[in-house]
């Protein structure tokens, strides 16, 4: 089975739709991953995003990023050897709703270099979200729900802080890594869509009979998509969510990898419950993803939650939202 390429050139025009549509939604009920050709996001706006990106992780010296760690609403510097105390990479996190990166709290919570530049990333959200909304019509649309705009009408951008930006860095090293250590462990993302840019290609997917790893293809100007556990639970598993990693044989320790993902999510208190017209219903009582098994009728913001814990620990809870006064 061909990794899926899907063009959505087309995706807006209502002769096109369902058969993209279709496509799109075969792609997430087998593999949960498809590479996105020809979409809205222009290739500019990606460039200006790594470069700042770049300049943040190469320039800004480290003690320069630790002083803003990643707090309770999700913004804020991990950095190597941060999460679950093992992944060799350093990320950059901002999540929140609209405008909230330009509010005191926001800007407090931000490592000076990013203070005069949330405007741009509010901008690269924002399409990013749109592009989202667009691919939560597709499946509503392909799975025959009674209204194409379900999904996507619980992924109200303003709705509540879910949407999660995050860039990442995945260091060179000029010596081997420990054995203890990877670049980033298998998970799951939890959310609903994901959006991934890489500047080359190093991530491995579950392969779709389960049976080992499969590297992801990198293909230029294409976006990654894939799904979260929330969107496989709630469509009572018909789309897949699948498991994904970064490892020191997919990128060696001595070469440099830069991603950066958008996490499209539902507002926070979307309660998951599998859809009946999606089928499946008992089965979805032991759920388990990511090592927990999922409750019905958990919502999104508390799973989102259960699955940061586990990651950074509980603790990130308890970092006030202002992490330093402003230097
Ligand atoms: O670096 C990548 O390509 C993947 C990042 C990822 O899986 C994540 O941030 O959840
Ligand atoms: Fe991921």
């Amino acid at each position: 089975m061909a990794f899926p390429i899907i063009d959505i050139k087309h995706i807006d025009d209502k002769d096109c739709q369902f058969a993209i549509a279709k496509e799109i939604t075969d792609a997430s009920r087998t593999w949960g991953f498809l590479l996105l050709k020809n979409h809205p996001i222009p290739t500019k706006d990606i460039g200006e995003m790594f470069k700042l990106s770049r300049d943040f992780f190469n320039d800004v010296p480290e003690d320069q990023k630790t002083r803003w760690p990643i707090n309770g609403q999700y913004v804020g510097y991990s950095g190597p050897l941060s999460d679950r105390k093992k992944d060799d990479k350093a990320s950059m996190w901002f999540s929140g709703k609209p405008g909230c990166l330009a509010c005191k709290e926001g800007q407090e919570a931000l490592p000076p270099y990013w203070r005069d530049k949330v405007d741009r990333i509010e901008a690269f959200k924002h399409i990013c979200h749109d592009l989202v909304i667009k691919l939560l019509v597709c499946l509503a649309l392909a799975l025959d729900l009674p209204d194409r705009n379900y999904f996507a009408k619980a992924h109200a951008e303003d709705g509540g802080n879910g949407n999660q930006f995050r860039i990442l860095c995945y260091p060179a090293r000029s010596r081997e890594p420990s054995e203890s250590t990877t670049r980033m462990s298998a998970h799951s993302d939890s959310g609903s869509v994901t959006l991934l840019f890489q500047t080359c290609a190093g991530l491995e997917i579950e392969a779709p009979d389960g049976k080992g790893w499969v590297s992801a293809p990198h293909l230029e100007n294409n976006i990654l998509v894939n799904l979260g556990d929330a969107l496989a639970f709630w469509s009572g598993g018909q789309l897949k969510a699948t498991k994904h990693r970064v490892t020191f044989d997919g990128v060696p320790h001595d070469v440099g990898r830069m991603s950066m993902a958008y996490f499209g999510a539902a507002v926070p208190d979307t309660r998951l419950e599998p859809l009946k017209i999606c089928g499946t219903g008992e089965a979805m009582e032991q759920y388990k993803a990511n090592g927990l098994i999922i409750p019905t009728g958990i919502t999104v913001g508390e799973y989102s939650k259960m699955i940061m814990a586990g990651i950074y620990g509980s603790s990130v809870e308890q970092q006030p939202p202002v992490a330093n006064t402003p230097t």
